[in-house]
């Protein structure tokens, strides 16, 4: 939670994004809360399809259309709803304030434009009035940031004649290019092999450490979220079901699904031949969402009200929360006790 003055950096109050689909309107995204802080790294976690990158692209408002919107919830920057903000407003937003790198650069970067004109269009959109020595130089002053060695060759290059590694530097810098006051990073480094993840997710927190910039980190990975994030959102089919703090998450989780994740990373004492625990059943389709709680069908700890009650985000303790009929159950048990 807030713990200065003002309003947090970033809230997201009972987000709902619906898509139309063949079988009718269906919910991707419901009830979705969190806060973030300048400066801080938030990890959302959760399996494919739960709703992470659709979350992140309603932050951006960069929906795909006309299939998607948003139904419901505010997008608090800095206090302001997004959701109100024109189309010219929310440009000026992207990309200084608010920028975004993903798995795949090719998504971000365009193939028949040279690096270089790339990163200066990028200053061009947001400081109009800087001249063209000045955006050269500033470019160039980014790509050796981003660690690309021989800047003013790569400036010359289009995307396709780089790697993958350097593409995603490149993307990287482009997104750091205005300084924004947040980074969400869908799955930076899932493409990428095990050292170049290393110096990319090193990079975005240099960057984070030089500029107070706040990180949210969409991922599969949850080691790459412990050792990475402070707090952490977990999402199961389109909704929240534990936020805490990275250190509570991983010692002290509480929801059923959190445990069956966490039991499912592959630890180092893991032998080959050992399978590796999964969770039986499949998420609910979205045309199909149960009523109760959306994880009931493959829970060991279902309660009766579990198949026909949501369950609503409940504290479990200080700065931890979760949306588990268990919350309540345990407290009454609890208060049974004394
Ligand atoms: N263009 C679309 N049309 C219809 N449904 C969509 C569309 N894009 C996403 N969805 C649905 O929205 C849900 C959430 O998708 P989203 O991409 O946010 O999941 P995710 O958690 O980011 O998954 P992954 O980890 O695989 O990227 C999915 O069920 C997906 O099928």
């Amino acid at each position: 939670m807030n713990q200065k003055d003002g309003p947090p950096l970033l809230a997201v109050k009972h987000l709902g994004v619906a898509f139309q689909t063949d079988q009718g309107q269906v919910l991707a995204v419901d009830d979705v809360s969190f806060e973030l802080e300048s400066g801080q790294v938030l990890g959302i976690a959760g399996e494919s399809g739960c709703g992470k990158s659709v979350t992140a692209l309603s932050l951006m408002r960069l929906l795909p259309q006309p299939v998607s919107k948003i139904t419901e919830g505010e997008i608090l920057f800095k206090g302001q709803n997004l959701l109100d903000f024109s189309i010219g407003a929310m440009r000026k937003i992207r990309g200084k304030k608010i920028s975004m790198i993903f798995q795949e650069p090719m998504t971000a970067l365009n193939p028949v434009h040279t690096v270089g004109r790339q990163i200066a269009e990028s200053y061009s959109l947001h400081f109009p009035d800087m001249g063209e020595k000045e955006k050269n130089t500033a470019s160039l002053q980014m790509l050796a940031k981003v660690g690309i060695p021989d800047a003013r060759q790569v400036m010359k290059k289009y995307p396709h004649q780089l790697s993958g590694g350097m593409r995603q530097r490149v993307m990287i810098g482009m997104a750091l290019a205005c300084e924004p006051d947040i980074l969400i990073a869908d799955e930076p480094t899932t493409a990428l092999d095990v050292t170049v993840q290393a110096q990319i997710m090193d990079l975005i927190f240099q960057f984070r450490d030089t500029t107070g910039m706040a990180v949210i980190l969409i991922t599969h990975d949850l080691g790459l979220i412990a050792e990475n994030c402070d707090r952490v959102v977990i999402m199961y089919a389109g909704t929240v079901s534990e936020s805490a703090s990275v250190t509570t998450l991983f010692h002290h989780p509480f929801h059923p699904y959190t445990k069956k994740l966490l039991q499912s990373i592959p630890s180092r004492a893991q032998t080959a031949k050992e399978p590796l625990p999964t969770i039986p059943g499949n998420v609910p389709v979205l045309s199909k969402m149960p009523v109760g709680c959306r994880f009931a069908k493959r829970c060991e700890h279902a309660l009766p009200q579990c198949e026909n009650q949501r369950p609503r985000m409940m504290s479990v303790s200080s700065g931890h929360f979760a949306a588990c009929h268990l919350v309540y159950d345990c407290e009454k048990k609890l208060n049974f006790d004394k």
